[in-house]
């Protein structure tokens, strides 16, 4: 693994304002790090906490850090203003392919846009020829520019959106539910798709999905989430055959058996052994005071001592 870390976030906590002075906290001192051309995949139940995640990764929402560090830079304390420039290096895909382009404005204005916002990025003589590349990449034709959203299949939709996340050259795309919304087949093409653009590009993924199977095949690292605590984390193979943190092994049961989806919903505490010793998982319990251990050299996992 590479040493330097391309995204590295320490003891993050993020809080929602839900009334006057009253806020509900839905990150709990969330440690990881992610390396440049390497994915990373995000996985837990619904409210676990994997949107929070990266809305406060990309500043979308105010939250607390030790610090966050962006190639080796702290961004954490960052103003908006200051922040920008990582703006370019950083974007997002959402879930709803539609909901993220202007319904209003045909796919070349949309596709404009973050060249305009950050028009030294690439020489404005390109634009145009470097916007009919990445449409070409994702494999659609420059005939989609005239056209507006709603002429686009969501697959279609999605695929600009991608096309529209690489203009401005990132170095990393987080993308958060980026194929849920799209029929089968189209979701196998559009992860084909990112494989290919991750090799192209050099780009690097943090991928929140339900999916275990798009996660096995888009990411080398995983980050399992339960009620806003990262439980396990580590290399993807490692914790999809060795998983040590009883909702991890209860996540793997109910992928592998739709049947099984219930089998998330413990509501009893377990007790599990890591090297000899007895650590309980608490699973009804939001508060409870956790460490996050280093089994092994590529696995973590987050400790509730008895
Ligand atoms: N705007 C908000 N205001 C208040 N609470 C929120 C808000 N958005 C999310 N939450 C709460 O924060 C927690 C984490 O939500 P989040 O959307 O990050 O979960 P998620 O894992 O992405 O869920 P899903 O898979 O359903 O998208 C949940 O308890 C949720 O109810």
């Amino acid at each position: 693994m590479p040493n330097t870390a391309l995204l590295q976030v320490d003891r993050l906590n993020s809080y929602y304002s839900i009334k006057q002075h009253q806020s509900m906290q839905a990150l709990y001192d969330i440690s990881f790090s992610m390396y440049s051309h390497q994915n990373l995949g995000v996985i837990g139940e619904s409210g676990s906490g994997k949107s929070t995640l990266v809305k406060s990764i990309a500043k979308l929402m105010p939250s607390q850090s030790q610090q966050i560090l962006f190639n080796q830079q702290r961004i954490d304390h960052l103003t908006e203003k200051q922040f920008k420039p990582y703006r370019q290096e950083m974007q997002l895909i959402f879930q709803d392919p539609h909901s993220s382009l202007n319904p209003y404005i045909t796919i070349e204005q949309s596709m404009m846009e973050p060249l305009e916002a950050f028009p030294r990025r690439i020489p404005r003589s390109q634009w145009k020829e470097h916007t009919q590349i990445l449409l070409e990449d994702v494999g659609l034709s420059s005939s989609v520019l005239k056209k507006l959203p709603m002429e686009l299949s969501g697959g279609m939709a999605q695929r600009v959106n991608i096309a529209r996340s690489l203009l401005l050259h990132p170095q990393l795309i987080l993308a958060d539910e980026p194929v849920s919304a799209l029929d089968f087949i189209i979701q196998m093409q559009i992860i084909d798709l990112l494989q290919t653009l991750q090799q192209k590009h050099g780009v690097s993924f943090l991928i929140i999905s339900h999916n275990m199977s798009i996660i096995k095949q888009l990411c080398s690292q995983l980050i399992i989430l339960y009620k806003g605590r990262l439980v396990e984390y580590g290399s993807t193979h490692t914790l999809m055959n060795h998983p040590i943190h009883p909702y991890t092994r209860s996540l793997l049961v109910a992928s592998h058996n739709p049947l099984m989806a219930d089998a998330t919903n413990t509501t009893t505490s377990e007790t599990f052994t890591v090297h000899g010793e007895s650590f309980t998982f608490y699973p009804a319990q939001r508060n409870q005071q956790s460490i996050l251990k280093q089994v092994a050299p590529n696995h973590w996992v987050t400790l509730y001592q008895t």
